[in-house]
Formats: C-alpha cells, structure tokens, sequence
C-alpha cells in the first residue's frame, strides 16, 4: 500500500518530518511506569543573570527571547550533565486551543503549551550552531504550561508580545529572570532526543519537569494572537507549532524522583 506521500509533509514545515535513519527524535510520550529512577541524577542547578537578557523575536515557528552567551553568567548545569551549558534562548509550542499545544506527552496527556530553555555546551563547543549539530551538544529544559492562575513574571513578556507580531520582527527586551518560569518542583525525567524543529539534529539531552507551571487562559490568547506571516504576507495565525510524537525506539527515560 503506497503511503501517501502528503501524509508525510509536516503542516508548517511543508517538508518530510521523518528523518531517515533518525533513532533518538523528538519529542515523544513519556511512559511513567517505564521510566527508570536514577538515584545517582542530582538535581538540576541553574543559574540566570536576567541582565543577559537581549531580545525577543519572532522567527515565523515561535517567539525566542535570546540571551547574551558570550560567558557564563547564565547557565545551568548538574542532573544528567558533566558540564555546564549556557543559556542561548527559550521559546514556547502551543495549540489554536487549551485542548492541545505541547511536544512531549505524560501517559499521552497533552498539555496547552510547553516551554523549551535552550542552552548548549560550551566546554566542549565554541558557538550554539556549531554544538547544535553535536550528539551532546545541546540541553534542552522542557517545562509544561497547564491554565491556572495568571502567571504574573509571564505578564511582562506576554505584554511586549504584540510588537513582535509578524515573522522576522525584533525587540529589545532586557532584564528578565528566566528561572521564574521554572516549576518550584526539582523533579525532572531525562532522555536523549533531538531538535524538534528543522535541522532535528540528535544533539539534545532532554530535562522534562515532571510538574507544570500555571498561567491564564488570556495569556496564551496572547501567544494565539502572533503570526507564521511577515508584513504584506496573507496573516497566519501562529498555533500549533509543535511537532507530532516521535517513536521512542530503543531508548529509556530515566527519572530523577520514585
Ligand atoms: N524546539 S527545540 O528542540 O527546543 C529547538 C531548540 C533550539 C533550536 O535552535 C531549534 N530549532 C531552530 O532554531 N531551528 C531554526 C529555525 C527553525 C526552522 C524551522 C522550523 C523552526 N525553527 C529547536
Ligand atoms: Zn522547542
């Protein structure tokens, strides 16, 4: 039977989502009872200057606010690596409703929106595009958003959010403390993936956060509200900007907690 073929364009990326040969993709479901404790994980230490905080764009997939990486003032480091990784970026997938929205999946529950902290190794690479292409080059810190009570430290980026509506838009966006998105639960699972936008390169520890964060209905309307679409482009609203769950192959997530 000849699969059909358009079944394997991605929506947004209008191009193949599988990678041939890929065996660690990401995101995918995570299996509680067929994660394995690892008594050894310690737990995951960041620490963010908010002054390296530079920009926010929007990059026409989702909105990054970038970090200055040229030390390393904000990093993170502990759990399931060697070395300290500096923060690059962060960026958020969500749904066109609160029904849907994340990567990962916990026992197949979705949730409204997950928030990717980007950082990568720079003990062992000189610069984030060269580490990106490196089996351990990246740490992702992946944390789920639930709709809850506003999240009031969100409010001051959902706020600038309208000036960077169309793609390739940029605004200055300094002083903001990334860990206050950080759940106040150090419970995390751990696994190796991949990007999980082009160029999905295998280059990603994964560190998921077992408990969500919680913001409002009316700030993820927010996120809603930004385009795919460049000035003088047809608009497109920017939702569902994740990309579908990934065969876990031969691979364990390993958690940090019983
Ligand atoms: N979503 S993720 O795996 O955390 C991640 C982290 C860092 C990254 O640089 C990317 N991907 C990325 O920046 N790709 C270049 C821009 C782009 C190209 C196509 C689709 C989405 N984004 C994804
Ligand atoms: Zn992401």
């Amino acid at each position: 039977n000849l699969q059909d073929n358009r079944a394997n364009l991605h929506p947004l990326w209008k191009g193949e989502i599988d990678v041939p040969g890929g065996s660690r993709q990401s995101p995918i479901n995570i299996r509680i009872r067929d994660s394995v404790f690892h008594p050894q994980l310690a737990p995951v230490h960041t620490q963010y200057d908010p002054n390296t905080c530079l920009h926010i764009w929007n990059n026409g997939y989702s909105f990054f606010v970038e970090f200055d990486d040229s030390t390393d003032k904000s990093i993170v480091s502990g759990g399931p690596l060697e070395n300290p990784f500096r923060l690059k970026q962060f960026h958020f997938h969500w749904g066109r409703n609160n029904d849907w929205g994340s990567e990962h999946t916990v026992d197949s529950r979705v949730f409204p929106a997950e928030l990717h902290l980007v950082h990568w190794n720079c003990s062992k690479y000189r610069t984030f595009e060269e580490a990106i292409m490196e089996p351990n080059g990246l740490a992702v810190i992946g944390v789920f958003l639930k709709i809850g009570k506003q999240h009031e430290k969100l409010q001051k980026l959902v706020d600038i959010l309208p000036s960077v509506r169309y793609k390739d838009a940029l605004t200055e966006f300094n002083y903001f403390d990334a860990s206050c998105l950080l759940p106040s639960c150090v419970d995390y699972w751990t696994y190796s993936g991949s990007l999980t936008t082009p160029p999905l390169t295998e280059s990603v520890t994964w560190i998921i956060m077992k408990k969500p964060i919680e913001v409002d209905h009316s700030q993820l309307a927010v996120f809603r509200s930004l385009l795919f679409t460049a000035v003088g482009e047809e608009e497109k609203y920017m939702v569902d900007n994740f990309r579908p769950l990934q065969p876990i192959m031969n691979r364990t997530v390993h958690s940090s907690f019983e």
